[in-house]
């Protein structure tokens, strides 16, 4: 690795996608995983004044507007995890939630900008409400995600953890969001990521996975990349920032760390790995900058919901509110979009 440099920029601002393949030979095949490459791990060095400046740049090297912003913003929608993670959930809500994901942007507003068949990307939840959220969602093509392994701090043993994901997929949870031990990271004990991670891969069968590193609590950026290369390694499907609760979340320099591991994981293995911000993410300009960020690294490829999604409780209503303010010319509450 790795993080060392900038990508080379092409003369009208956008970076060397030639070296990204739009759709690599393994498109759309599941990572398997890889055995543990121990000297990969170990080796990594991740520069923190060059992951800095490259964040620098981002918000002046693509700002799109007007039509553009408001596709990209539609697109953002459709790569939404819509998360209820709340000690206060209760069945009610979920559906409530589900009905959202359904029809996430008001129909008047679809129409004005020629859109039909919007959803998000899927509806996440605890697994005791992945039942709820099924239900409400039968029929609808959005798949219910659930988070498991002791979320949000993994400490739980692991017969509990693994009886989590095995219950979630048994209620029809199709993605499953674990945690991984933060310790194994802070001691540098890869085997025993590599093989927590791959253990419960098995659990989860044919549900996803989504590694969840919580960032915020793995002290380096270059702890960052070790681990998400591991969890690459054990086979995750998608690598996720943050549960939401650390006192951390998603930013952009872990996040250009992580899509970073993503790209040299695929250079080198051939298998495409899904990037998924979390926590604190509430603004549209603030996906817009993600968005931008993951298709300068990984290319426009990476901008599907089975590639990219946004993990975010509260993002939906002010890309709501921007979307209005397009066709509108107005502004409306926030309370006028009530649980997004
Ligand atoms: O996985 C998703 C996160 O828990 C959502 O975090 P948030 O409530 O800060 O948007």
């Amino acid at each position: 690795m790795t993080v060392q440099e900038t990508p080379q920029a092409t003369p009208n601002g956008t970076p060397d996608a030639a070296s990204y393949p739009a759709f690599h030979p393994t498109h759309g095949v599941r990572n398997p995983g890889t055995a543990l490459e121990l000297d990969w791990v170990r080796g990594a060095q991740v520069n923190r004044s060059a992951v800095e400046r490259r964040v620098a740049t981002l918000p002046g090297r693509r700002t799109v507007k007007n039509v553009h912003q408001a596709a990209w913003l539609l697109k953002a929608v459709s790569c939404i995890d819509l998360t209820t993670l709340a000690g206060d959930d209760t069945p009610g809500r979920v559906r409530r939630l589900c009905a959202k994901a359904r029809r996430p942007v008001r129909e008047d507003l679809l129409e004005a900008l020629g859109m039909t068949g919007l959803t998000v990307g899927a509806v996440c939840v605890y697994p005791t409400m992945v039942p709820h959220a099924v239900r409400a969602l039968s029929g609808s093509g959005v798949p219910v995600a659930s988070v498991a392994t002791g979320f949000p701090a993994g400490l739980t043993p692991m017969p509990q953890r693994l009886e989590e994901i095995r219950y979630a997929v048994a209620e029809g949870a199709a993605e499953i969001d674990i945690v991984v031990t933060r310790a194994f990271v802070l001691t540098g004990d890869w085997e025993a990521l590599y093989d927590e991670v791959r253990t419960f891969r098995e659990a989860c069968g044919e549900a996803h996975l989504k590694a969840i590193l919580a960032t915020g609590e793995l002290g380096t950026l270059r702890n960052v990349y070790k681990a998400s290369l591991v969890a690459m390694m054990a086979g995750a499907d998608f690598i996720k920032t943050s549960t939401g609760k650390e006192a951390e979340n998603a930013t952009p320099e872990v996040s250009l760390v992580m899509v970073r591991a993503i790209r040299d994981y695929l250079e080198r293995t051939g298998y495409e790995v899904g990037f998924k911000p979390a926590g604190g993410i509430r603004t549209a300009k603030e996906a817009l900058l993600w968005l931008s960020l993951t298709k300068e690294e990984l290319g426009r490829a990476w901008l599907e919901p089975g590639r990219f999604r946004f993990g975010a409780s509260s993002l939906l209503g002010d890309i709501e509110r921007q979307l209005e303010h397009f066709v509108t010319g107005r502004y409306s509450a926030a309370y006028r979009h009530p649980l997004a």
